[in-house]
């Protein structure tokens, strides 16, 4: 199907708007088609000495008329087409962008942030230009084609103007020819730019680490590699693009050499007019463009072809978290209770399951610590109660309702939820606080960064709760970013906090502040805390060590101490190293 039958959708749906476009553009032709018979008849009675100064007005008034009108028409066709591309261009924009934030983890892994973004970006213009320039160039081009053809046989001669038109279709083979090469160099040029932009997304990103390792050299060299090779995809697709005018040009030669000779000859025979050969030289000037038209039409549909159906194959591809039919639209609340049998990633060639065995419960109202080993799982656990795979054996219920069988909404709205590394975005610190719901007011936003012991130091920052942070604002430490993101989640009094190593980077001092205020701020909701410091965990309710994916030991703070295990020589440990920095610099644990 071509670009047009598979935009088909959309042109239907805006009927109205391209009808009009469509009618502004036949009176458009209409209006064209006049001046060229005026001029023939003008010159015929130049030949003839008829002309009287009445007449020169009358022709030169007609002439100036019908171009004021085909201005005014031309004018009203184009704006109603662009009007419509606009359109499609915001609708498919909003399509990809609503797929990209339904899709789940995996979708992420598998497609890089560059071609995400290409897609977005470069293909969504590719198929803009086919619903605005294509349609224009399309219509146009064979409009202005067939009106011209019919008003060179009405008006100078349908021999002349059948032989005079025979060298075009030499330019739909040509194109013909030309279309599939330039696709293919194409979508070679869009792939050199996906991973030109990934590079420079990951020489940015990385900036740090490329610095600390003395690589700004070697990276700056594999980014000239990638320029390089960016360019000779483009050189290859501009050579061929070029061929696309030239090959236009000699074909409009050839019937203008026909019109001197066959037309010529005409003139001498008397079969048609000085006047009429002259209209008919200009009708064949009014098919240059159109002729240029068609061949950068194809080129344009081509590309937008190629880009409609990248982004129709990434639209098509299914979240793997499915949202229940009729899922249960009540905000989940109470107890939690995790049965977990086994889970494995998707898309690994691990055959051993990352988690086995997690059977835990919470009670509304409980905390539980999560610790263990790097890569023991904790994550993965804390992935699972967020929903971002759902390919596990056995089930996780809050309130006795499976947490698959809530809408997503319901339940992710009941859920908080931290991270190590935190994302800022480029606003103020009031509003990345009340991200979630700009509707909450400066107390609410202050209320929730006292309990993430931030408040404070927001005082202390240049404009209060109103400094800009994220890429153009301040930084702000680990510590404090960590903390931010303590109030984010905790301005909607989640019924289950859920803290992955999210206070890593706080001191000792901040650290027992916010657990305390968890304790008693928010004693009927639940709080899992994922941490490497034992200190983040002591005072839950219950604690699990996990070991290669499965409850190596559990108990609370004190029992699991008694027990002698993994557990108690971490705490030992940590101890000692928090001993010896206050001995050393007379403060405790790690300020971020
Ligand atoms: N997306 C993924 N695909 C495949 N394997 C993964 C994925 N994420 C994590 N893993 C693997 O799962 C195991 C558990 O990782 P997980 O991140 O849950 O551990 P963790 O206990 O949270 O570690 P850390 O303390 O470093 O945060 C590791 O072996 C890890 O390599």
């Amino acid at each position: 199907m071509t670009i047009f039958g598979k935009l088909m959708w959309f042109f239907r749906t805006h009927k109205r708007l391209y009808a009009l476009g469509l009618s502004f553009l036949f009176l458009t032709e209409i209006s064209q088609m006049v001046s060229p018979a005026l001029v023939g008849r003008f010159t015929d009675e130049v030949v003839s000495r008829t002309l009287t100064i009445e007449k020169i007005f009358l022709y030169a008034g007609g002439i100036l008329l019908f171009s004021l009108l085909m201005y005014v028409f031309r004018y009203a066709w184009i704006t109603n087409i662009f009007q419509g591309s606009a359109l499609l261009e915001k609708t498919l924009r909003q399509q990809l962008f609503d797929h990209y934030m339904i899709m789940d983890t995996t979708f992420y892994q598998r497609h890089r942030t560059g071609d995400l973004m290409a897609h977005a970006t470069n293909d969504l213009s590719a198929v803009q230009r086919v619903a605005s320039g294509g349609i224009l160039m399309l219509v146009d081009s064979v409009v202005v084609i067939i009106f011209t053809v019919i008003s060179m046989i009405i008006v100078v001669d349908w021999r002349l103007t059948l032989i005079g038109v025979l060298p075009l279709p030499l330019l739909v083979i040509g194109v013909w020819y030309l279309s599939p090469k330039i696709r293919a160099a194409f979508t070679q040029s869009q792939e050199a730019f996906s991973r030109l932009s990934n590079k420079s997304q990951e020489s940015i990103a990385g900036i740090k680490a490329i610095k600390t390792l003395g690589q700004e050299s070697a990276d700056v060299e594999a980014f000239e590699i990638q320029v390089k090779d960016a360019i000779q995809v483009n050189k290859r697709v501009a050579r061929i693009d070029a061929l696309f005018g030239p090959m236009a040009t000699v074909i409009m030669t050839l019937s203008y050499v026909i019109m001197m000779t066959y037309g010529g000859s005409l003139v001498i025979d008397k079969a048609i007019t000085i006047g009429q050969l002259v209209s008919f030289s200009t009708y064949l000037g009014l098919l240059v463009w159109p002729m240029f038209g068609l061949g950068q039409l194809f080129n344009v549909l081509e590309r937008g072809n190629a880009s409609y159906i990248r982004v129709q194959n990434i639209l098509s591809e299914k979240s793997a978290i499915s949202e229940a039919e009729n899922g249960v639209v009540e905000p989940a609340k109470g107890d939690l209770v995790i049965q977990i049998n086994q889970f494995t990633y998707p898309d690994t060639d691990n055959q051993e399951p990352t988690l086995k065995n997690i059977h835990v419960s919470v009670k509304s109202g409980g905390t539980v610590g999560i610790v263990g080993r790097v890569g023991s799982g904790k994550t993965t656990l804390i992935k699972l109660l967020l929903r971002q795979f759902d390919g596990y054996s056995g089930v996780i219920r809050v309130g006795n309702v499976n947490i698959k069988d809530y809408t997503l909404k319901a339940y992710l709205q009941a859920i908080g939820y931290v991270a190590q590394e935190n994302f800022l975005f480029s606003t103020t610190i009031r509003d990345n606080i009340r991200f979630s719901d700009m509707n909450k007011s400066q107390e609410d936003v202050a209320f929730a960064a006292k309990q993430a012991d931030f408040h404070d130091d927001i005082l202390s920052l240049p404009a209060g709760y109103d400094t800009e942070v994220g890429e153009h604002g301040v930084s702000l430490s680990g510590g404090q970013k960590q903390r931010l993101a303590i109030a984010r989640a905790l301005i909607n009094d989640p019924e289950i906090l859920i803290l992955d190593d999210a206070l890593s980077a706080v001191d000792a001092r901040t650290e027992k502040n916010i657990l305390r205020v968890l304790k008693t701020q928010r004693a009927d909701k639940t709080t899992i805390i994922a941490a490497h410091r034992i200190s983040s965990v002591m005072t839950a309710d219950e604690i699990i060590v996990l070991d290669h994916g499965e409850i190596k030991e559990r108990g609370t703070h004190e029992t699991l101490i008694e027990m002698d295990g993994w557990y108690a020589k971490m705490f030992r440990q940590q101890q000692l190293v928090t001993e010896i920095v206050k001995k050393g610099n007379g403060k405790a644990g790690i300020d971020g």
